[in-house]
């Protein structure tokens, strides 16, 4: 079946923002089907942490819309898009290095709790039961993402590949239709990438979508079910792993921004 085929779990409808006079992105559309790893692209300052930041609730579209399966989603707060199915991990490391790993993991399955606290506070039976079954599934995370062993352990003792890890398994505790990833093997040495590999390629074959940016770019060709490419926050090609990476556009992109660089 063609993608086209499959109904779109995400679909971005000609979103753009601006910075000043800058056009950080402009006009960018694309969809994510259920189980496919789609990743966006392009060279520095293309604006691909932007238009994350705008599908994420994070920043306020000057343009566009954002539907999830169907509906609309633009803007919405981060919290709310997790309810309804989108999770999020960040380029910058959110964990709680003086946690353990566990506790950590703990903390996902809390982002979207309206927060029954005074039964928390008094310790009811209620509560205890919710902290039971956020342990237990904590514990079921790390297993997935191949850090159970490592439950006990200080967060800020961990490698930054299992950091990565188990930043995707906090992201995971909220059961997202689709998964954000801006940047799941930047600062990973070759093993943790490949690590990260294949956790991605697990989390999508149980049917959850990905969403990914990332500056590795065999990583992205070896992941990828479909490619989207930006440069100076226009969507230049889509496709395809081969296809894309043959397409003209994208290699004078790619080839004019190291030779801005150099
Ligand atoms: N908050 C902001 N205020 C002003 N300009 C911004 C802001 N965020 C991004 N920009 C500008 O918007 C453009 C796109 O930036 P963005 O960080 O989205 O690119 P990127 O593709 O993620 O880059 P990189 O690969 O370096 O992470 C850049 O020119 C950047 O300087």
């Amino acid at each position: 079946m063609t993608r086209e085929a499959r109904e779109a779990l995400l679909s971005v409808e000609g979103l753009g923002i601006a910075f000043g006079g800058l056009k950080a992105v402009n006009d960018v559309s694309f969809t994510v089907r259920p189980g496919e790893i789609v990743s966006v692209i392009g060279p520095n300052g293309a604006g691909k942490t932007t238009l994350f930041n705008m599908i994420s609730g994070v920043y306020l579209p000057g343009m566009g819309k954002v539907k999830l399966m169907g509906e609309e989603v633009t803007a919405m707060a981060p919290h709310l898009l997790a309810r309804r199915g989108m999770s999020r991990t960040f380029q910058n490391l959110q964990i709680f290095q003086s946690m353990t790993v566990l506790e950590n993991a703990v903390t996902g399955y809390h982002l979207t709790e309206r927060g029954p606290v005074l039964a928390d506070l008094l310790g009811l039976p209620s509560s205890r039961r919710r902290a039971r079954a956020s342990e237990e599934g904590a514990r079921r995370l790390l297993a997935r993402v191949g850090l159970e062993r490592a439950a006990e352990r200080e967060a800020g003792n961990l490698s930054y590949g299992s950091l990565k890890r188990l930043e995707i398994a906090r992201a995971l505790a909220l059961n997202p239709k689709i998964l954000l990833l801006d940047e799941p093997a930047a600062g990973c040495n070759a093993v943790e990438t490949e690590e990260i590999d294949h956790l991605i390629a697990e989390v999508a074959a149980s049917g959850v979508a990905i969403l990914l940016v990332e500056h590795d770019m065999k990583m992205v060709m070896r992941v990828s079910n479909h490619i989207v490419v930006l440069d100076h926050g226009e969507k230049i090609a889509e496709g395809d792993p081969a296809t894309v990476s043959r397409n003209p556009a994208v290699i004078a992109a790619y080839l004019g921004a190291e030779n801005a660089d150099g």
